[in-house]
């Protein structure tokens, strides 16, 4: 229907002061924003202008505001430092294992609780008579120098006699378990031997064998007559040999393959 005279008339001035008004009123709505925006920043304890870019000398930017509650924004001064508390505590990590450096490892037993990769208790304890029937007869054992120590006590080079006499005698290392051991150091030391027995590869040494029937007790490794620290220091004016014969990737590649083995068996080297 057509807009009489007077009604078009009308229609035209409001429109005209609408559109006068518009720049007024979107500015006045920017306005508010504005204020609203820098009210609630200054409000905010964690996202104030003040600490913008740097808090307890922390770049903010490494830092995350997940599953902070609520009152974390509130700014009242002793809620805002236990939050900030809450917050310090925030990430937690599981407890790693224990871990005994070898400095530790020479400390007198009974300072040092147990080995370092059994962690804290053992559940498996063992029954000493299932192991003596694969029992090495110590009296075929011959001692002839200290090659190391660690947690158990020494680790010695000794020679053994074949079972069959006519063989020559084989070298050996011997893990010889300190004579006071407790029951839980037995324990340990028979975990051990499972462990290692358990492990067939060729880059990992074979137990020979063990003799428990006394103290102290002892497992027979394979002996390692390189001493792998010494050759790479005395190689260093052969370094680049060594990387361009390939001989190093070898070795890393061969110490990787033995430890994957050990990954797989559900152990950890450390
Ligand atoms: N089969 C081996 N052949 C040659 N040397 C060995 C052999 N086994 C151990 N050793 C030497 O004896 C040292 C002590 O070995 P051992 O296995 O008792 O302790 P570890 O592996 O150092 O750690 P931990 O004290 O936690 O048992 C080694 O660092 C190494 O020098």
């Amino acid at each position: 229907v057509p807009l009489r005279k007077g009604s078009q008339a009308r229609f035209d001035s409001l429109q005209s002061d609408f559109t006068a008004l518009l720049p007024g009123v979107v500015a006045g709505a920017l306005l508010v924003c504005f204020v609203i925006l820098v009210a609630g920043c200054l409000c905010c304890p964690y996202h104030s202008l003040k600490n913008l870019g740097q808090s307890n000398g922390i770049a903010l930017s490494q830092k995350t505001y997940y599953n902070l509650p609520r009152s974390s924004f509130e700014s009242d001064p002793i809620h805002s430092q236990l939050n900030r508390q809450f917050y310090e505590a925030e990430v937690q990590f599981d407890r790693l294992p224990e871990i005994h450096s070898r400095k530790q490892s020479d400390l007198p037993v009974d300072r040092v609780p147990h080995p370092a990769y059994f962690g804290q208790v053992l559940s498996k304890q063992f029954v000493l008579q299932e192991w003596l029937d694969n029992n090495f007869n110590r009296h075929h054992i011959h001692y002839l120098k200290e090659i190391g120590n660690g947690w158990f006590g020494k680790v010695v080079e000794g020679e053994v006699q074949q079972s069959d006499e006519d063989q020559p005698q084989s070298r050996v290392a011997i893990k010889i378990l300190h004579e006071d051991a407790s029951p839980s150091q037995h324990n340990y030391f028979l975990n051990e031997l499972e462990f290692l027995r358990k492990l067939h590869h060729p880059n990992i040494l074979r137990v020979i064998g063990q003799c428990l029937e006394e103290d102290p007790f002892l497992i027979l490794l394979e002996l390692v007559s390189v001493d792998l620290k010494k050759f790479l220091i005395d190689s260093q004016s052969k370094r680049e040999f060594l990387v361009e014969s390939g001989s190093l990737l070898r070795m890393a590649v061969n110490v990787a393959s033995g430890l994957w083995h050990i990954h797989e068996q559900g152990f950890i080297h450390m």
